[in-house]
């Protein structure tokens, strides 16, 4: 029954699109376009921060300065801000120095640990949070962790939502993500102009951690497809088919899918240009194995494709592209040659 009632409160929204109409359209869509959700206080006044500028952090942080938002940013390695400043953000020297200086504070981390420690570690961001702010994690972490940070947020008297993103460095560079967000409703109304100029669409799951797992379940079938499609073109080399061939029939067929026709020409050359680095891939089947275990669930074809990122992260692969995945099975097929 419960499950049956989340998935009813499950729904998309239609993508706003603000860009290119100005550079006040922002502000003036919460002050005029957007009523204010029931209970949500205040509002926000437009004071956007951004912690963690890594392959997804920099283009969505950027989207929001270019269209008019006031923006805030940090990131560990403190050169990555920049091109950002460079185009209008303002930098603090700490998450927590954001958090206070901003009314909703954005942040892309790696991952869980890096997510906690910018959240609730020293300097962090609750540290700078207080009643009326809004904390919006938008990594992709497991949901004990997403829980974790959201109690810390809360404890200050901010609201919190998790809001991980399914789509790549291209579509966050476009504008194209969607997002898939769990936690404070009226926060996530009010965050929801901010959303539509980084993505396309966006889901309200409900409780904190039912985003995280949606993104999970979404990044165990990628990470799966993508080894099934890397020994898909290994074989049909291998009994003197042209791979390129199979990257078009597949395109055309019931199993298109745009990451293969995306990946598929650079993978038969062999080359692997940062998308999604292929550590963040293996974190992800870790995190949606340990998922599945919570419950009981068995996911072979997942664990057995974990087991692949691991031994391509072992050949010293962790921060290409996750399609160069078929390394670790070119090096298998090398090691059990005679
Ligand atoms: N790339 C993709 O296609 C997608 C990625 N994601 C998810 O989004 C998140 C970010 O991905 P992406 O931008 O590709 O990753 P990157 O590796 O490019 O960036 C990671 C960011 O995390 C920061 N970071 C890492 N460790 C720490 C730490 N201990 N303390 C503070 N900051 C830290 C990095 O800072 P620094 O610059 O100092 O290293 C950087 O800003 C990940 O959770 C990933 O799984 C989701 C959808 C698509
Ligand atoms: O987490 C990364 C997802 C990449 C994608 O959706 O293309």
């Amino acid at each position: 029954m419960a499950a049956a009632a989340t998935l009813l409160s499950v729904r998309a929204a239609p993508a706003l699109r603000l860009r290119g109409k100005g550079t006040c359209r922002l502000l003036s869509c919460y002050a005029s376009s957007s009523p204010p959700p029931p209970s949500s206080g205040e509002g926000f006044s437009g004071k956007v921060g951004f912690l963690g500028l890594g392959i997804m952090g920099a283009p969505m942080a950027s989207n929001l300065i270019k269209a008019g938002c006031d923006v805030t940013v940090w990131n560990r390695t403190k050169s990555k801000c920049d091109p950002l400043l460079s185009l209008g953000a303002k930098y603090e020297s700490s998450p927590s120095n954001v958090a206070s200086s901003c009314d909703v504070t954005f942040a892309m981390l790696a991952d869980p640990e890096s997510a906690i420690e910018v959240a609730c570690g020293a300097n962090g961001a609750a540290e700078g949070m207080a009643p009326g702010k809004g904390y919006v994690d938008v990594s992709t972490v497991d949901t004990a962790t997403s829980k974790l940070i959201g109690k810390h947020i809360t404890s200050t008297g901010a609201s919190f939502l998790e809001a991980p993103v399914s789509g790549s460095k291209k579509p966050a560079e476009d504008g194209l993500l969607i997002f898939l967000t769990a936690g404070d409703e009226s926060l996530y109304n009010r965050v929801a102009p901010l959303l539509d100029v980084m993505g396309k669409s966006r889901f309200f799951l409900g409780d904190v951690g039912n985003g995280a797992a949606m993104k999970l379940v979404v990044n165990m079938v990628m990470g799966s497809m993508m080894v099934s499609f890397s020994e898909g073109l290994l074989l049909s080399e291998k009994v003197g088919l042209d791979p390129n061939t199979l990257v078009e029939v597949i395109s055309q067929g019931a199993i298109s899918a745009p990451m293969f026709s995306l990946k598929g020409p650079s993978m038969v050359k062999a080359a692997y240009p940062t998308a999604f680095p292929l550590k963040h891939q293996q974190k992800d089947l870790r995190l949606a194995l340990a998922l599945a275990e919570s419950v009981s669930q068995s996911i072979p074809t997942v664990a057995a494709a974990n087991e692949l990122y691991k031994v391509a992260k072992s050949l010293g692969l962790a921060d290409k592209d996750f399609s160069a995945v078929i390394e670790a099975l070119k090096a298998k097929e090398h090691n059990s040659q005679p």
